[in-house]
């Protein structure tokens, strides 16, 4: 793998009794060549720590990363590779560009030791990929958002580093702007063969931008794996709530004589491949989660729910519904199904992957 983090953890120690906490614990992650990853998480939870650790400007606590086979930190060994010696481009949320150069000099900032005429075709080069070749003398301030954002990954990509770390680079930007901004940037990095790691707090974003997601928790890192099989096979309760619409409903697995079963509110689930034995949990008792998209509206199904409230999102509506016990669950309905809220209507599950829990763990 081309960037490899072994057991890394992260470390502040306390201004005031001098105790240590940990911002990031024991993360294992790996980046093949080329790759996007995208770390996404509640706020506080290590993101920014994890990037800063990956850029040397954080000493690792414990673990390891490596880099092409080249050793940037290790704590057990006390190998701290600085910063400026690592060839790894950033780019932050503030452009932190430079108000006094031109877009072309900003871009051509790291090229100080370049021969002039590589520089100046460098730059060229750069400009050309973000579209800004037309604004080369212009000043920064006389750009837009969106425009000097892509000055600064210009001149973070100028350089050639070998990894760029992107934290919240979108998060100045407006909502419609940022999501094109970021499968603008999705691609010119992969026109560039360029390998990534960004931060960022918006799910949408993460999943336009990432070959791989990592999601973190409380400087843990839960899953580190596909928008699908976040999505779809959540390894953690916590990524499976904080990841889309759904709810975990108290279920049992059962045997029956076609096997494995999950009963739940909804009747049985049967699609069990990689869910636990009914052994796994005290009496087969566990949680299973309901995505919004799990659940069906079907007026001939047995089992009724109470629409308690909708949210119109287009070509469907999000309904929230009440059980007959009163357990609430989510469904997308396609929105020609107007239902009103208080009416009954027929649900039933149609559940891809079953996934379930422990009981109490979300
Ligand atoms: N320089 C520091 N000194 C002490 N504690 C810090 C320092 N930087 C971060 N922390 C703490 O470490 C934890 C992780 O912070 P970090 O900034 O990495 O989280 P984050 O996931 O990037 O959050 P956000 O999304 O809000 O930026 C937080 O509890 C934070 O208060």
């Amino acid at each position: 793998m081309f960037l490899q983090l072994d057991q890394v953890s992260v470390r502040y120690r306390s201004q005031v009794d001098g105790s240590g906490r940990e911002a990031v614990r024991s993360v294992g992650l790996s980046l093949p060549a080329g790759g996007i990853g995208v770390l996404i998480g509640p706020s506080g939870c290590g993101k920014t720590s994890l990037l800063r650790a990956v850029a040397g400007l954080e000493r690792l606590h414990a673990g390891r990363i490596t880099l092409g086979g080249e050793v940037l930190g290790d704590a057990a060994q006390r190998l701290h590779l600085p910063a400026e010696r690592r060839r790894i481009g950033m780019v932050f949320q503030d452009y932190a560009l430079f108000p006094h150069l031109s877009v072309a000099q900003n871009v051509g900032f790291g090229l100080h030791s370049w021969p002039r005429a590589e520089r100046e075709a460098r730059v060229s080069e750069m400009l050309a990929l973000v579209g800004l070749s037309a604004h080369a003398r212009q000043a920064p301030h006389q750009l837009s958002g969106g425009q000097q954002q892509r000055i600064a990954l210009a001149r973070a990509l100028a350089p050639r580093p070998r990894l760029l770390l992107l934290d919240e680079p979108f998060s100045a930007l407006d909502v419609e702007l940022r999501e094109r901004l970021a499968h603008e940037v999705r691609d010119i990095l992969k026109q560039m063969g360029t390998s990534a790691l960004f931060v960022t707090h918006d799910q949408q974003e993460a999943f336009a931008l990432g070959d791989v997601i990592g999601v973190m928790n409380q400087g843990v890192l839960d899953q580190w794996d596909s928008a699908y099989d976040l999505y779809h096979r959540p390894a953690t309760a916590f990524v499976a709530n904080f990841i889309g619409h759904g709810v975990f409903a108290p279920a049992r697995i059962v045997t029956t004589p076609q096997g494995t079963r999950v009963d739940t509110p909804l009747g049985l689930l049967d699609d069990v491949a990689g869910c636990p034995l009914p052994e796994a949990y005290p009496g087969g008792e566990c949680q299973v989660l309901l995505r919004a998209d799990d659940i069906v509206h079907d007026d001939h199904a047995p089992v009724k729910a109470r629409i308690l409230r909708k949210s119109f999102r287009g070509a469907e509506f999000l309904y929230t519904l009440a059980l007959a016990e009163g357990l609430e669950v989510l469904a997308h309905v396609p929105s020609h199904h107007d239902h009103q809220v208080g009416e009954w209507i027929g649900v039933r599950a149609c559940v891809d992957h079953v996934v379930t829990f422990p009981r109490g763990t979300a």
